[in-house]
C-alpha cells in the first residue's frame, strides 16, 4: 500500500500510533509502528489481527516496512478509531461512566470475547486503554499480548498482561485461558465506574501482583452501581477461575440482556474514514511527535525500575545471600514469614541460570515472586516481572544463578 505518515495519536512503550493516509485514495487508517528490530509483540499482533474478523475487533488493513529517518520500521495497519479507548472516554465524561454506557460497552466487549474464544484465542490483556470506541461501538484493540489457547505453540505457556487487571491464577503465574479475559473485564467495569485501578492504594507492579494472587481479596464492588450490576461484577470476579461466567453466560446476564443499546450519534464518536472528514482534522497533534516517542521506552522503564529499587528500599529488612552449593545462592529473609508464604522484593545485579523462552531479556525486569519453597526460604526459582509494554508485564519462571543483593 502506498501511504504517507500524519500526525501520532497514541503511544504505547515501543509502539507509536500514528494518522496515515492512502497516497491513491482519500481513506485514512492509523498505523502502528515499531522498529523492525523491537517489533516481536507487533508481529505477533499481526498474526493473531490478520486472523479474525468481527464487528467487535478492530479492523485489521494489512502491514509492512519502511525506511524513515535511517530507522527500519515495521508497521501494521488498521480501522481509525477517532475517539479514542474507554479510558479517553471516562476521561472525557468528567471521571466515569454512567452505568447504562457501562451495560453497553460490556455487552460488546463481550461478543467480541465471545468471538475470541470461539476462536480458542485469549487477548490477555483487556482493560479500557486497550477498547477502542467508534462511531459503529466499541472494538478490541491490542492483541500484543494474545495467545492462541490449547496449542503446542512454543509461547501458548506465557504469561502476560497489565498487572492491576491480572486475575489471581494469572498473578501467580499458573494459567492464563478465557476466564482470565473475564475477571479483566469485571476490572474495566470497575475502571469505567470508578474512573481508577480496580486495587486502590497500590500502584507499583509488584505489590498489586501479590496482592491479587496471594491474598483472598477481591477488587470492591462501587456501592454506586445497581444491584444487578454488582450481581455481573460478582460473576466476573470470582477467584476460582472454574467459577467465573463464561462470555456466553455473562450475556444472558440481565445487566447485559436487558439494558439498552444506545444510540451512537455523538458527533465526538464519528469515525472518518476520509480526510474530507472533519473529525481527522480536530483530532491533530504536533507532527513532530509522530517518530521521537519511540524512544521513551528506556526512560519509562527506568522510572518503573527506579520506583520498585524505592518501594524495596522502604521495606524492612533485606535478606542475607550466601552460598550454599557451589554456584546457587540462598535467599534468607530475616523478618517473620507472612501468612501466604510468599515473597516479593527486586534483585539487584543478578545472574540467571536460565532464560525462560519467550522473554525479551532480563534487563527488563521489574520485579520477582518467591514462591516455592518458603519454608526454608531458599530460591532457586522465582516468579520474574518482566517489562513488555507501557503497563503491561510478562511473567516468567527464572532459574536465580547469582545474586549480590536482594530486598523483601
Ligand atoms: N486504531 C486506533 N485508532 C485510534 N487510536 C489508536 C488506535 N490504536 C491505538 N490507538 C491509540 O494508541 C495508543 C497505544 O496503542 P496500543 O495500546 O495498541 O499500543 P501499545 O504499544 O501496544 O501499548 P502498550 O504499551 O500499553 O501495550 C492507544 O492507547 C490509543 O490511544
Amino acid at each position: 500500500m502506498d501511504w504517507t505518515r500524519c500526525h501520532a495519536i497514541g503511544h504505547g512503550s515501543t509502539a507509536t500510533v500514528s494518522l496515515a493516509t492512502s497516497n491513491n485514495s482519500d481513506e485514512v487508517f492509523a498505523v502502528k509502528s515499531v522498529e523492525l528490530s523491537k517489533s516481536e509483540f507487533l508481529q505477533r499482533e499481526q498474526r493473531i489481527l490478520s486472523s479474525i474478523c468481527s464487528p467487535y475487533i478492530i479492523g485489521y488493513k494489512g502491514c509492512d516496512i519502511t525506511a524513515e529517518q535511517n530507522r527500519i520500521m515495521y508497521n501494521l495497519f488498521m480501522d481509525y478509531a477517532p475517539a479514542g479507548t474507554i479510558t479517553d472516554q471516562i476521561k472525557a465524561h468528567g471521571g466515569r461512566l454512567d452505568e447504562s454506557t457501562i451495560a453497553d460497552y460490556a455487552r460488546q466487549m463481550l461478543l467480541g470475547l465471545d468471538y475470541l474464544h470461539l476462536n480458542e484465542l485469549v487477548h490477555c490483556d483487556i482493560k479500557g486503554r486497550n477498547i477502542l470506541v467508534t462511531q459503529s461501538g466499541v472494538k478490541i484493540a491490542d492483541f500484543g499480548c494474545a495467545k492462541r489457547a490449547n496449542n503446542a505453540e512454543p509461547d501458548s505457556g506465557r504469561i502476560s498482561g497489565t498487572p492491576a487487571f491480572m486475575a489471581p491464577e494469572v498473578a501467580r503465574g499458573e494459567e492464563q485461558g478465557f476466564p482470565s479475559d473475564i475477571w479483566a473485564l469485571g476490572c474495566t467495569i470497575i475502571e469505567m465506574a470508578t474512573g481508577g485501578s480496580p486495587w486502590s492504594n497500590v500502584d507499583d507492579p509488584v505489590s498489586v501482583i501479590y496482592r491479587i494472587g496471594y491474598s483472598d481479596e477481591l477488587p470492591e464492588s462501587p456501592c454506586f452501581l445497581s444491584e444487578q450490576a454488582r450481581d455481573f461484577l460478582d460473576k466476573c470476579l470470582r477467584r476460582d477461575p472454574k467459577e467465573r461466567w463464561t462470555a456466553i453466560d455473562l450475556l444472558k446476564h440481565p445487566f447485559i440482556a436487558e439494558s439498552k443499546q444506545i444510540q451512537r450519534c455523538n458527533s465526538n464518536s464519528n469515525s472518518p474514514t476520509s480526510v474530507l472528514d472533519q473529525s481527522f482534522w480536530n483530532s491533530k497533534e504536533p507532527e513532530s511527535e509522530s517518530l521521537e516517542n519511540l524512544d521513551r521506552t528506556s526512560s519509562e522503564q527506568d522510572c518503573a525500575y527506579e520506583r520498585i529499587r524505592r518501594l524495596s528500599q522502604i521495606s524492612s529488612v533485606g535478606p542475607i545471600w550466601g552460598c550454599d552449593d557451589g554456584s546457587w545462592m540462598t535467599i534468607r529473609g530475616n523478618d517473620s514469614e507472612d501468612a501466604i508464604g510468599a515473597k516479593c522484593g527486586m534483585i539487584g545485579d543478578f545472574e540467571l541460570e536460565e532464560q525462560e523462552s519467550n522473554v525479551g531479556g532480563y534487563e527488563d525486569l521489574l520485579g520477582f515472586f518467591d514462591y516455592n519453597d518458603c519454608d526454608c526460604r531458599r530460591s532457586k526459582h522465582v516468579l520474574g516481572l518482566h517489562k513488555c509494554g507501557r503497563d503491561s508485564v510478562v511473567i516468567s519462571n527464572l532459574n536465580v544463578k547469582r545474586a549480590t543483593e536482594i530486598h523483601c
